[in-house]
């Protein structure tokens, strides 16, 4: 029987990241994927495909030139789903092949096959062909992520009624898409077939969507998808879902409404991915959604010697949060020192246009009584904006009138996801709004947004920071400064 320092079941972001940052402690780790290609629901069907197709659907719409050329333009006319799956499948294949060296030079084993603890010491695994290997460990990290929810009364047949793992399995754009459930994935999949011009309708259950997100952002979203055509049925409940004789989808709702198109994405949430595992073999004890309890400084389950990481413990459930959990994980249990996790971290919504957010809403500050103000920058007004043709999009910020440190960041529009990391940065550092107000930006850029937010923020608070003194120079530096320009041919 073979034994390994560390076994890691799932080969997604959690779990390839304990497994190199064990090998990089010199342990011997083996890797045990159930799926024929390692990567993980990032990669096969949730991160990697989704993106990837939005690229996609955004080039060749030409959506992003539409400020400029109007809403017909298009840079190819018809697009169908085998454009989609063309460029899907060569991005997957090079995520692949990245994760497949990535492991050989850091001498990870890998293993094809469901594993199944036999204790808390022991693994079965059981390949495509039913051949079963046992394999000893010291420690172990369960990163099996999770599995779209699959409710009874939806007759799934993976074309006309699909969820987000068939949806992109075999790619194809729908004359008309329902979304049932306006979480993250509900939201990124209406907008990118929205964007194809798709009629879409969103039906959510609640009165809201996305809550983590500030209401002020939302009401700006909400605004530019309605804008666009697209129907958002808040407070909406499926009672079931049937197909027709023509072999359309039909959402029945407990109204008696019915909303009737060529596709209906079921995305009502997802499952811990624990139901094989034999958890009550080992000790480890999941919830009622399948998912596990950890200690969240160490990621230990109860059972001291196996660890948990990525979607299977639940919230925030994102592929950057799981890599740094697998390898907080495998420091851990290797006794190596662990950085201080920090105390914010971006959440990125890539759905057209992109959200994204740091730090406290403003209805957490409220709450919270912190007495703050805001500013808000439109990206409209910033002279990249116009370069871009940009119509929309807008960045708040949220700044502590005590301290004056920044509290919060949130951007609606094209490069929020690129753009909070300035935030983020600003945030964790625990600097103040004078950051951006003392700092020059590179011009014309979309980050020029900050100083405009902070700007707008700063000239509504009291002057508790003296502004710098005006001090004449001497004239030997006011000659040297000419010197300098000129030298730099100014
Ligand atoms: C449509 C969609 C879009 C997303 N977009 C983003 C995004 O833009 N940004 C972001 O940060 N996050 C995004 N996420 C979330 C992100 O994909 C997850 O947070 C991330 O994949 C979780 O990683 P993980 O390591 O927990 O495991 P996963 O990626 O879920 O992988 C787990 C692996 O374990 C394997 N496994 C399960 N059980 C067993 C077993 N018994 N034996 C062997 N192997 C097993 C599975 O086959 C799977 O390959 C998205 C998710 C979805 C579904
Ligand atoms: N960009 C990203 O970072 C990104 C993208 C996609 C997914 N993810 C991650 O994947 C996870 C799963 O996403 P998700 O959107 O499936 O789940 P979710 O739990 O976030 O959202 C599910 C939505 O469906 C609604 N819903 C619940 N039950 C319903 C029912 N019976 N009928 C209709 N609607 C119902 C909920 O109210 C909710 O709005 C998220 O936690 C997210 O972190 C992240």
């Amino acid at each position: 029987m073979e034994h390994f320092d560390l076994v890691v079941i799932g080969s997604g972001p959690a779990g390839r990241r304990a497994a190199i940052q064990a090998a990089k402690l010199g342990k011997s780790v083996m890797v045990i994927e159930r799926r024929q290609r390692v990567g993980g629901v990032s990669v096969h069907t949730g991160t990697i495909p989704s993106k990837t197709l939005r690229e996609t659907v955004l080039n060749l719409s030409g959506w992003r030139e539409r400020g400029f050329y109007g809403l017909s333009y298009r840079v190819k006319k018809d697009i169908e789903g085998k454009d989609l799956g063309a460029r899907l499948n060569k991005t997957l294949d090079y995520e692949v092949e990245v994760l497949e060296h990535q492991f050989a030079r850091n001498g990870v084993e890998t293993m094809s096959g469901n594993a199944r603890f036999r204790d808390d010491h022991h693994i079965v695994v059981t390949d495509l062909n039913g051949e079963t290997q046992t394999i000893s460990f010291d420690f172990a990290v369960i990163a099996v992520g999770t599995t779209p929810y699959r409710p009874g009364n939806i007759p799934f047949d993976d074309h006309t009624i699909v969820d987000s793992d068939s949806l992109v399995a075999e790619p194809r754009v729908p004359r008309s898409l329902t979304v049932v459930g306006a979480g993250v994935i509900g939201i990124e999949y209406a907008t990118i077939f929205s964007a194809l011009d798709v009629p879409v309708t969103l039906i959510e259950p609640r009165d809201t969507y996305l809550d983590f997100i500030d209401r002020e952002i939302i009401e700006e979203f909400s605004h530019d998808l309605r804008k666009r055509g697209m129907t958002i049925r808040l407070g909406a409940k499926v009672d079931r879902v049937e197909k027709d004789a023509q072999g359309w989808a039909i959402a029945i709702l407990t109204d008696g409404r019915q909303i009737r198109s060529d596709m209906l994405l079921y995305a009502a949430g997802r499952m811990g991915a624990t139901m094989d595992l034999g958890l009550e073999a080992c000790g480890v004890v999941p919830d009622e959604r399948g998912r596990l309890k950890v200690d969240p400084a160490t990621f230990q389950t109860e059972v001291r010697n196996i660890y948990a990481a990525g979607d299977v413990i639940g919230f925030p459930s994102l592929a950057s949060t799981s890599m740094e959990q697998g390898r907080i994980a495998a420091l851990h249990a290797f006794g190596a020192s662990m950085p201080p996790a920090p105390e914010f971290f971006p959440y990125g919504i890539y759905a057209v246009p992109e959200i994204s957010t740091v730090g406290l809403t403003e209805q957490q500050v409220r709450a919270q009584n912190i007495p703050y103000e805001c500013g808000v920058a439109r990206f409209r007004e910033t002279s990249r904006g116009h370069i871009m043709g940009l119509q929309s999009g807008m960045m708040k910020m949220i700044v502590s009138l005590e301290t004056r440190k920044l509290l919060g960041v949130h951007i609606v529009g094209e490069g929020a996801t690129e753009l909070i990391h300035i935030g983020q940065a600003v945030l964790n550092l625990g600097a103040t709004l004078d950051y951006f107000v003392e700092n020059t930006f590179n011009y014309p850029t979309l980050a020029e947004a900050y100083k405009i937010a902070a700007l707008d923020a700063w000239n509504r608070m009291p002057r508790t920071k003296p502004i710098a003194p005006i001090v004449e120079e001497p004239e030997i530096q006011v000659t040297r400064r000419k010197a300098r320009a000129g030298q730099a041919g100014a």
